[in-house]
């Protein structure tokens, strides 16, 4: 019944990690994609830059393009403070899926908030449908020609404030050059590049952190 590598990924949780211990989740799934299987999960050494980041900025509401199996989502929520709420957008629903087991696993099920859809329709339901006022911290780790288009339409719905936390994953691969020329140039934010590596893989990446002027 494991026909797809998400399912495998979920099945090696389930198997090795242990129930409402996030970290142990988070450990299982980088076991697995080092030994068994590459997955675009966005590991652990840009994982360990999500970590700092996440932490210096002390958010409360957070916004995740791009669920994947859960893994960011479980690494992000294992360190929220009480109360602090992440919503992530998923538009596969095989993924969808194993990303909800994923988070029900780890235990942190309060915390997260999976929406499944299109980036381009939920954005401009996040006010008035799940009542959000502004974005504290966006991670962007969905489909490479999104990053831009969705970005400005945050700034549009204005969920975007002075000080909100832009954080993109493969900004060298695969990825986001238009987004960065905007991001670095627009002069709406404070831009800063964090070198590493893809995940699982010796091949260069890097993360950029574009934080909102207001
Ligand atoms: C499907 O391509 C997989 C792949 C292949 C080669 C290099 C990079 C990637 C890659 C790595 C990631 O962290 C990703 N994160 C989010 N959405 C992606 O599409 C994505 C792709
Ligand atoms: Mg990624």
């Amino acid at each position: 019944m494991n026909h797809t590598k998400e399912q495998r990924v979920l099945q090696y949780v389930l198997d090795n990690a242990t129930r409402g211990d996030p970290q142990s989740v988070v450990d299982s799934i980088d076991n697995y994609c080092n030994k068994e299987e590459w997955a675009m999960n966005v590991g652990d050494q840009k994982g360990l830059i999500l970590d700092n980041i996440v932490n210096e900025s002390n958010p409360c509401v957070l916004l995740e393009l791009g669920t994947y199996c859960g893994y960011s989502a479980v690494r992000i929520a294992r360190l929220l403070k009480p109360g602090a709420h992440l919503y992530t957008v998923e538009f596969n629903p095989a993924f969808a899926a194993v990303a909800k087991q994923m988070i029900e696993f780890a235990g942190v099920q309060d915390k997260v908030q999976i929406l499944e859809g299109n980036t381009q329709d939920i954005i401009p339901q996040l006010k008035k449908k799940y009542e959000v006022d502004t974005l504290d911290f966006v991670f962007i780790d969905h489909w490479k020609d999104k990053y831009l288009e969705d970005t400005k339409l945050l700034e549009k719905c204005n969920l975007l404030r002075k000080g909100t936390v832009v954080l993109a994953d493969n900004v060298i691969v695969p990825g986001a050059p238009d987004f960065l020329e905007y991001v670095r140039t627009c002069g709406r934010y404070d831009c800063t590049n964090y070198p590493s590596f893809l995940e699982y893989m010796d091949e260069k990446d890097a993360l950029e952190k574009a934080i909102f002027r207001g």
